[in-house]
């Protein structure tokens, strides 16, 4: 791909956070967009980020619309619409509102960026990339979502913290939805090359794993008025850097499983590899029997999330 055209949907905090994480890595020329009644919110974001740049030293162009003309043909579309949970609520509970703004997005994608690669972002995000797949039509290696390169930087996170390490020596996997079932996979951590066991006691292994799965409700109840939106942003950016680098990294994607995992349809968190066409490849691995379990577990959570939307969507 020459220099990338990214449209951002959703000029909020993990929007217009990701806006900037892009500039600086000087992923492409982006296009920050949000809805009429955001009035010049996105122009003036856009416009800022821009006259940030001869400080920081990237040559990215990016405006800010309203109106989905300025998009039109993008190469990647990362959809960051819709509302995030406040204390109390879980992602769920942002089903009805979220999926009909991120099927209006998806339409819009459909008619504007009939090729693009979409990233989406919104919550409950296993569903909604559903949505996104269903509205768009688009091939399921085009539509995926993030959600998995962030949970896994969290466990990241911790682990380096209680082992008093860099967090780049903490190489991890986290598996499933992402929702309060998603599935951190010790089998598949190391620090330095070894494996995490070696280093940590099973109960402390343990509230890391489980600090990682209440990461987001964490930073929820920090904030009150809304979700996290750094490590978010970054995570999606990383996403967007693989493909528009053709980088064919290895990370956790909510990607389209059918025969894969036996999942039958959904999107959930396994590890793929993202290159410049997209999902191009989902790595299968061996789930020992209690990782299994609580894959499948999760997969059932997503699954009857999705029935729920349908169910709302057919009366909508
Ligand atoms: N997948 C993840 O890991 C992850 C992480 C963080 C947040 N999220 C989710 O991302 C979403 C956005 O979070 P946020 O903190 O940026 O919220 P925010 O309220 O700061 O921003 C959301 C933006 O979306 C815009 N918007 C609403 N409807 C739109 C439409 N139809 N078209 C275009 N723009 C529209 C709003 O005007 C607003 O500017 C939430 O659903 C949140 O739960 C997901
Ligand atoms: O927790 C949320 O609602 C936002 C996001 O999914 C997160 O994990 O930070």
């Amino acid at each position: 791909m020459g220099r990338a055209k990214i449209t951002i949907v959703g000029a909020g905090n993990v929007g217009a956070t990701c806006a900037h994480w892009c500039a600086a890595a000087e992923l492409g020329d982006i296009v920050l967009l949000d809805i009429p009644a955001a009035g010049d919110m996105p122009k003036g974001k856009a416009l800022d980020l821009m006259q940030s740049s001869p400080i920081m030293g990237f040559d990215s162009n990016i405006v800010g619309a309203t109106d989905y003309a300025a998009s039109a043909n993008s190469d990647v579309v990362v959809i960051t619409a819709g509302i995030p949970r406040k204390p109390g609520m879980s992602r769920d509970d942002l089903l009805a509102t979220n999926a009909k703004i991120v099927g209006s997005v998806a339409e819009q994608v459909k008619a504007t960026s009939p090729n693009a690669i979409v990233i989406v972002v919104s919550n409950p995000l296993d569903a909604m990339v559903q949505r996104a797949l269903q509205v768009t039509g688009f091939p399921p290696a085009r539509v995926f979502g993030q959600a998995g390169v962030l949970d896994t930087a969290r466990y990241r996170t911790f682990l380096a913290m209680e082992l008093g390490v860099s967090v780049e020596d903490v190489s991890a996997l986290l598996m499933g939805g992402h929702g309060d079932t998603m599935v951190p996979m010790p089998s598949c951590t190391s620090v330095g090359g070894i494996p995490i066991r070696r280093l940590l006691a099973e109960d402390k292994l343990q509230a890391i794993v489980q600090r990682a799965r209440d990461g987001g409700a964490e930073i929820v109840s920090l904030l009150k008025t809304g979700s996290a939106y750094y490590a978010p942003a970054a995570a999606t950016a990383q996403m967007v850097e693989a493909i528009v680098r053709d980088k064919k990294r290895i990370i956790p994607v909510a990607a389209y499983c059918d025969k894969e995992y036996g999942v039958g349809g959904y999107y959930v968190g396994v590890p793929a590899i993202l290159g410049a066409k997209g999902v191009e490849k989902i790595v299968e691995l061996e789930l020992d029997p209690e990782e299994r379990k609580a894959f499948d577990h999760s997969v059932s959570a997503v699954k009857s999330l999705v029935a729920t939307m349908n169910e709302l969507m057919s009366k909508a």
